[in-house]
């Protein structure tokens, strides 16, 4: 689904991404960890060309990313969709308006549009916030308004820049569950960043670890499954008390 060959990138003289390979299959969830710097972030961003590599092909589905013009990467990208750390929505649109920018982009009619903003705010559980601006929401609702918005033009890729590295336990859950709920009904690939362990353990089936801007190791897992509520995350964190008595 998703191939990289023998990209790189270098920043200036730092060079963030040394020539790697990759091959992520379709439908999987696919975690990439690392320490600070280690190149996590650029390699998520070759992956659709928001940075390009200075070397290297990056192929998505049928198309071979780094072949095409800028028009036809424009449209290559309605395929992929993008999730951020800081979510990135427009605050002086509301999270309906927030939704349907991308599908303003593809000319949808108006009537077309708002059935589709409504299907995928009733996927991530917030039909009920559609008037509301960001401002007036949690970090995992403005989260989840992301990835509605990342999801409205169906794209079969999912990029998840470390997506729920300011959120709280609790949201992390809820922001989670919607990713997994969108690889189980809609069979999207999705790539998340993280440094977070829980994040790779609770849903990811395949790992690559980075280190100095290479590809150290790369291997499946078995998702242990989301902990559901603070409660039984609570009571999770106490299977490791130290016993000072
Ligand atoms: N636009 C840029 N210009 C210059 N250097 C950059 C740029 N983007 C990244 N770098 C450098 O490339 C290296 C890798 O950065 P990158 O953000 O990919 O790492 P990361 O693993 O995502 O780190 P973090 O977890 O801290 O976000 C770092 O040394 C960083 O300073």
């Amino acid at each position: 689904m998703i191939e990289l060959i023998q990209v790189e990138k270098t920043f200036q003289d730092v060079k963030a991404v040394h020539p790697l390979s990759l091959t992520i299959t379709k439908g999987q969830i696919h975690g990439i960890v690392g320490t600070s710097g280690a190149g996590k972030s650029t390699l998520i961003r070759l992956m659709n060309l928001l940075e390009r590599p200075d070397k290297g092909t990056v192929r998505v589905g049928e198309k071979i990313l780094t072949n095409l013009s800028e028009q036809e990467l424009r449209k290559a990208r309605q395929n992929i969709g993008m999730i951020f750390q800081q979510f990135q929505l427009v605050l002086n649109r509301t999270v309906a308006e927030n939704v349907e920018m991308p599908l303003e982009i593809v000319g949808l009619s108006k009537k077309e549009r708002k059935k589709r903003v409504d299907v995928c705010l009733q996927f991530v559980g917030l039909s009920d916030k559609k008037t509301a601006y960001p401002s007036q929401l949690s970090g995992g609702q403005k989260q989840r308004v992301a990835i509605a918005r990342a999801i409205a033009n169906n794209p079969s890729v999912l990029l998840c820049d470390e997506p729920t590295s300011s959120l709280d336990p609790k949201t992390t859950i809820e922001v989670l569950q919607v990713l997994r709920h969108i690889k189980e009904t809609l069979g999207v690939t999705i790539v998340i960043v993280t440094h977070e362990m829980d994040v790779v353990k609770s849903i990811c089936e395949h790992v690559s670890i980075m280190k100095d801007g290479k590809l150290i190791d790369s291997f499946k897992i078995e998702p242990q499954g989301l902990l559901v509520n603070e409660e039984q995350y609570i009571e999770d964190l106490r299977k490791f008390a130290v016993v000072t008595n």
